[in-house]
Parts: C-alpha cells; structure tokens; sequence
C-alpha cells in the first residue's frame, strides 16, 4: 500500500511517536510524505520514506495527485487545528481529495491507530481492487 505520511509543526512529535510505535507495520508499506515531516521521520526511525515539498511550497498539492491518479491508498494528516496555515487551501485540497476519492484519512492519532490495525489485518485489501481502475 502507498501511505501519505503528514504533519503540521505541532505535531510533528506525534507523527514521529506513531512512526516509532508502527515501525513495524509501516515498513512494509510503500511510504510518502511532505518535506519536513519526511525528513524528520526518516532521522528518528530510519524508514524509507519518499519525500515531496514542503507542505506550504506544494507538497500538499503533490500528495493531492497521487490521490487523483489513485496512486495513494492512505492518507496519516495530523493536522494542527489550532494554528492558521499559510497553505490553508492545499490542505482543505488534499482532504478534499481524500473524500472525492474515497480514501482513508486519519487526521489524529487515534484515527490513524485504528488504521494501522486495519491494515495489518486487511481491512483495506480493498485498494488493491481499485487499484488501476480509473473512473472519469
Ligand atoms: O504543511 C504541511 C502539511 O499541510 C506539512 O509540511 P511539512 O512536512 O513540510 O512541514
């Protein structure tokens, strides 16, 4: 599965925790993330991890085609709820998308824990179905 990796400031901590805690199941996973959150993510654990542009220079954005050319089966966003973002529009464009799309979106950790245990036990063998099926 591919799996978008992404962060606000605040809670780049948390994203880097849950990375540490589901090392385990996430390297087994193709995986995607904006620019920081990436980098921080690979120094703190070591995944390979496939790096866009920052969130405010795009990487939201790119993120965003992926999911539009169903190239993107999940997408981990703990966003910051109480800081305005520069990029408010990407990141209204990217759970957009998500919801278009119909793609998994955890936007807290709690979500994205319930996520990580459906994907170890298939719950979202789904996307391999979908995969490759476009509709326009
Ligand atoms: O701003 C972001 C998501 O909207 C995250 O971007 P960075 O990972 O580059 O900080």
């Amino acid at each position: 599965m591919n799996i978008a990796l992404i962060a606000h400031d605040k809670k780049k901590q948390t994203i880097i925790n849950f990375a540490l805690a589901y090392k385990h199941v996430l390297e087994k996973h193709q995986l995607f993330a904006t620019g920081t959150t990436g980098k921080l993510i690979t120094e703190e654990t070591g995944l390979a991890i496939h790096r866009f542009l920052s969130g405010p220079l795009g990487g939201d954005q790119q993120i965003g085609a992926m999911i539009a050319n169903n190239e993107m089966d999940m997408v981990i966003f703990f966003r910051d709820p109480l800081t305005a973002q520069p990029h408010e529009p990407d990141v209204s464009a990217l759970i957009r998308l998500c919801d278009v799309h119909q793609i998994p979106l955890a936007t807290n950790i709690s979500s994205a824990e319930i996520f990580i245990h459906g994907l170890e036990h298939g719950s979202l063998d789904w996307r391999k179905i979908m995969k490759g099926k476009k509709e326009y």
